[in-house]
């Protein structure tokens, strides 16, 4: 980057100046503060060197890309395009920041440069000047609000997407770690009871071994299904671990989570499940335990508690509920 000439000394003029916009042409008080401003030439590919210092820089000619710094948190260093008339860094010159977007010329570019001081005696000369850059400035803002309701929008699709097994369509682990401490301490608090069934299919090993890993995934995707398809919309079903899944059951006691298991249990048997060819297999059985939250217990106790519970169950010989 090298300064080439001055504004006053080149053939461009003020009405080139997006930020000069319907001002006069003829007022010499805003002539005689650009007229020294410098004129740097960027060959492709330059760096704006010093871009950091709080300055206005006004493309004449060429194209500029200016990246948004990401190590403020606040951008997420999307790269716009500065074409001839428009101007960047007019914020950091308000607040006495530094410039921290990194600005480079897309192809043989011409800048004027105005420094700090310079544009606050045209913001004091010129009401036209004061006014575009307001504009301006509502512009950006606006435009920086839009693109952070987008990513806001973007981070809760990922985010709920993150919360749901890939498989079965289930809530997964993570939205169990995210959620079931609230509903734990929400159970607490309105002294109501929070039920939970942990449900394990039975000899899965070998079912996956008789029929394939596939006819595995179906048998998940049924089992899954049987669980979704018995619930209340306040219950949630999760899937916890490869063949093992969770029913959350809020404000139940426990004589009614044992008959929602037994219900469960009995659907469970009558599933069908479909290999590839769409030719039924044999059916599946699972093995329930269910636990209610105790006053006393946190939600590692009332997993511990369901776990020993369908602990017992396989014991008994598995297709049953022990509570
Ligand atoms: N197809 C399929 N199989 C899975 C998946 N996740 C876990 N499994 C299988 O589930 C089986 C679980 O086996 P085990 O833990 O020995 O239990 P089990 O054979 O069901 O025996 P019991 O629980 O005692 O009745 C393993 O063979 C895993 O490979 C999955 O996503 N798809």
């Amino acid at each position: 980057m090298k300064e080439i000439s001055t504004f006053g000394s080149s053939s461009y003029r003020i009405s080139d100046l997006q930020l000069l916009r319907n001002s006069d042409e003829d007022d010499a008080a805003i002539a005689r503060l650009l007229a020294r401003c410098p004129i740097m030439l960027l060959d492709a590919g330059d760096a704006v060197t010093e871009s950091n210092r709080a300055r206005l820089y006004i493309l004449l000619r060429g194209t500029l890309s200016v990246t948004n710094d990401t190590r403020t948190g606040m951008a997420d260093g999307t790269v716009s395009k500065i074409l001839p008339g428009e101007s960047v860094g007019e914020q950091s010159v308000l607040d006495e920041e530094a410039n921290l977007a990194s600005i480079s010329a897309l192809e043989e570019s011409e800048v004027l440069v105005v420094e700090a001081d310079i544009v606050w005696q045209l913001i004091d000369e010129s009401n036209v000047l004061a006014r575009n850059l307001l504009r301006l400035l509502s512009f950006r803002i606006r435009a920086a609000n839009a693109q952070l309701r987008r990513r806001q929008k973007l981070g809760e699709f990922y985010r709920q997407l993150s919360m749901v097994d890939g498989l079965t369509g289930l809530c997964n682990r993570a939205w169990l770690n995210d959620l079931l401490p609230t509903m734990v301490a929400t159970a607490h608090a309105s002294s109501s009871p929070l039920a939970l069934i942990m449900i394990d299919l039975d000899h899965f090993k070998q079912f996956n071994d008789s029929h394939g890993h596939q006819a595995g995934d179906e048998a998940l995707r049924a089992a899954a299904q049987v669980l979704s398809g018995a619930l209340r919309p306040t219950d949630f079903a999760v899937r916890y671990g490869g063949e093992e899944m969770m029913v959350l059951l809020p404000d139940t006691s426990d004589k009614v989570a044992l008959s929602v298991a037994e219900r469960l249990c009995e659907r469970m048997r009558q599933a069908k499940v479909f290999a590839d060819m769409r030719q039924p297999l044999p059916h599946i059985t699972a093995s329930f335990g269910v636990a209610v939250l105790r006053p006393d217990q946190n939600e590692h106790d009332l997993i511990a508690t369901a776990d020993a519970a369908l602990y017992r169950a396989k014991e008994l010989g598995r297709n049953q509920v022990v509570a």
